[in-house]
């Protein structure tokens, strides 16, 4: 596996791999990697010849009182496992090289970007979507692969690729769960055990909602519910816990189609987001 720093040297190293019918893929990520990480290397290897992995702990898209000085990095741990994986190239910018001096563009989505995490954490979505173009436009990959565990995330990329006509297709993989359920999540390591014991009931309370809201019980009744078995369980505040249409993200008051239940609570100080795929009945027919 090659290891780049300086954007570049990155032209020159992805030549080699950009001949006819060669396919290159990008997995973002932030790094602190985990085996939710690590299958969407594995989603990529499946699809693509190259497989090219950016590690960036990227500080527009975190708040002024957000967790970006204390993210875990582990930069030797991480080049391993990718190694392990079969990963060909892993690319680490630097905040200097994306984002030089005067730098004074940002890519922002509106609509898809507005509810949930993105009116949470201001600012955050148009951070996201701006490092992506950013790193979209250096590697210029076939593919991308992003987790569904950030599912409001993956529906504003998919958003900004299809506006800004970027022709590259945008993969989503599905959550990757401890044995217990809670997703996966660097952030999962500032849970001390307590909190990490208490947290899956976030999992819980999405499986349960759902099976209320597929059970006839109105939609407000289950959220209410959710959100009561969140705090009885020591979650703090809850940022949303919502039914929405899984292609628009817009809340649904009433079970229709394709749905998703999303989630966003803090455990102490650490915030967790999850998410269900929710299908009714006539749609699985
Ligand atoms: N459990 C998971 N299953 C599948 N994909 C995941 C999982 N966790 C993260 N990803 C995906 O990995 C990519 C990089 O995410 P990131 O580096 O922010 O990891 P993270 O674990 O989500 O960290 P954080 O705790 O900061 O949210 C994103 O596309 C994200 O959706
Ligand atoms: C997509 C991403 C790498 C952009 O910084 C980040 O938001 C993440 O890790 O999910
Ligand atoms: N995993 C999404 C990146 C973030 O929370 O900033």
């Amino acid at each position: 596996m090659q290891i780049i720093r300086r954007l570049s040297d990155l032209p020159a190293a992805l030549v080699p791999w950009r001949g006819a019918g060669q396919r290159i893929a990008l997995v973002p990520t932030m790094g602190a990697l985990h085996a939710g990480h690590l299958a969407l290397i594995d989603a990529a290897k499946a699809e693509a010849d190259w497989v090219v992995a950016s590690i960036f702990v990227n500080p527009l898209q975190f708040g002024p009182t957000e967790d970006l000085d204390r993210y875990p990095r582990q930069e030797a741990e991480d080049a391993e496992l990718l190694q392990g994986r079969g990963c060909d190239l892993l690319w680490l910018p630097t905040a200097d090289q994306l984002y030089p001096p005067g730098f004074a563009t940002t890519v922002s989505v509106s609509g898809v970007s507005e509810r949930w995490d993105g009116a949470a954490r201001p600012g955050h979505f148009a951070g996201v979507a701006t490092v992506v173009a950013k790193l979209f436009t250096a590697v210029r990959p076939d593919l991308a692969f992003f987790g569904e565990k950030d599912f409001q995330q993956l529906a504003v990329i998919r958003r900004m690729e299809a506006d800004l006509g970027l022709g590259i297709n945008v993969r989503g993989v599905a959550t990757v769960r401890d044995a217990d359920g809670l997703a996966l999540s660097s952030r999962n390591a500032y849970l001390t055990p307590d909190e990490r014991s208490r947290a899956l009931a976030l999992p819980q309370s999405l499986e349960h909602a759902r099976e209320a809201i597929l059970g006839g019980e109105p939609v407000e009744a289950a959220l209410d519910d959710a959100k009561r078995n969140l705090t009885e369980a020591g979650f703090g505040r809850i940022d949303y816990f919502a039914l929405v249409d899984a292609a628009t993200l817009e809340p649904l008051d009433s079970p229709a189609g394709e749905m998703r239940l999303i989630a966003a609570a803090f455990m102490g100080a650490t915030r967790l987001i999850d998410n269900i795929r929710v299908i009714s009945a006539t749609a699985e027919n």
